[in-house]
């Protein structure tokens, strides 16, 4: 892949922050990086609390999308799931309007400082919604122990789950998870997420048998073609999400959909719908369950009006510096 010297990555690069219409993962906005490389416009955003070593896979990404090959694309156009923060039953339908289309819901669940009940509230109100032919998946994001799971899963695999994600932290949990779950009825798959994308080996969790469906997202793995290499060597199906990026960073993760070989599960890609702006006049917004595979036309116009503070810029290009340096000394 073409390595582009620091100065071509920072020389144009524009910092933006996003409001989101809801909060989600304890923020309330999004910043990212954004820079045009010779193939078109590509992001950096890893979450502000991600250190420079996990924040330089995210910066391979960058570079890969911006400077590196095309993949081949296998599709123009790939279904997407709508995203459930964790909000009250009663909020559901008016966050489930913004995803036109869509069949498959993700919920969030076991968010801090809330109850089963409130899951269990949430996820009746988006079976609800979506009806009896909808997808309902779960992502618990590490926060469950083996034995809340079961618990969890007790009252909430009757209203149908297509999987849950990431319930608890480990790979030995999820795989105790899984043998938990096959002693019983309650039939319900489990997605590794976190124990993908956070590991020093994103393939341990397929290799222990811990998970049935890997969760791949182009950015904290390293761009497409790291990603690609991933799905190929792990056996399993694969979800393809994304975190929380522009339209620019769902382009990368659209453009990783499009060359997974088998793709049947909707995409995590449709969150352009939680950002009250963006960065093109074209979003990559959720249309008819889907999003098209296509690289996106930022206005220059919005990079400036949704401007980060200088503060925020000067942060987010050191962070790029040493993300930068880990990468060319082959971390
Ligand atoms: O998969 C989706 O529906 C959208 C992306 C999404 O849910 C997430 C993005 C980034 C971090 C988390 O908050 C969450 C996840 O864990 O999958
Ligand atoms: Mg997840």
């Amino acid at each position: 892949m073409p390595f582009p010297a620091l100065d071509d990555l920072l020389r144009d690069a524009h910092v933006v922050s996003l409001p989101l219409r809801d909060r989600f993962r304890g923020v309330d906005h999004r910043e990212a990086l954004l820079v045009e490389g010779p193939r078109g416009w590509t992001e950096f955003s890893p979450f502000l609390e991600y250190d420079d070593a996990e924040a330089s896979a995210w910066l391979r990404a960058t570079i890969d999308f911006g400077w590196g090959p095309e993949p081949r694309a296998l599709r123009d156009r790939v279904a997407v799931n709508a995203t459930l923060p964790a909000v009250d039953a009663g909020d559901v339908p008016r966050i489930l309007r913004r995803y036109p289309g869509c069949r498959t819901v993700k919920v969030k669940v076991a968010e801090r400082g809330q109850s089963l009940a409130d899951d269990v509230a949430r996820v009746r109100a988006a079976r609800e919604f979506i009806g009896d032919e909808g997808r309902v998946r779960i992502d618990a994001n590490t926060n469950w122990s083996v034995d809340e799971t079961l618990a969890a899963l007790t009252e909430l695999a009757p209203f149908g789950l297509e999987y849950v994600e990431q319930p608890v932290p480990t790979v030995a949990e999820l795989a105790e998870v899984r043998r938990r779950i096959a002693d019983t009825s309650l039939g319900v798959r489990v997605a590794a997420d976190e124990s993908v994308r956070k590991a020093a080996d994103p393939l341990a969790v397929a290799r222990a048998g811990a998970a049935d469906l890997l969760v791949v997202k182009a950015q904290p793995l390293g761009g497409v073609t790291a990603a690609l290499g991933i799905v190929a060597e792990a056996g399993l199906p694969v979800v393809v999400s994304s975190a929380i990026d522009t339209s620019v960073g769902l382009a990368m993760g659209a453009f990783l959909a499009a060359s997974v070989p088998v793709l049947e599960h909707d995409c995590g890609l449709g969150t352009a719908a939680m950002l009250t702006a963006d960065v093109a006049r074209e979003p990559l917004l959720p249309r008819d369950g889907g999003v098209d595979v296509r690289r996106i036309d930022v206005d220059v116009d919005l990079l400036r009006e949704h401007a980060a503070e200088n503060a925020r810029r000067r942060w987010w290009f050191e962070r790029v510096r040493a993300s930068y340096e880990l990468l060319a000394a082959g971390s």
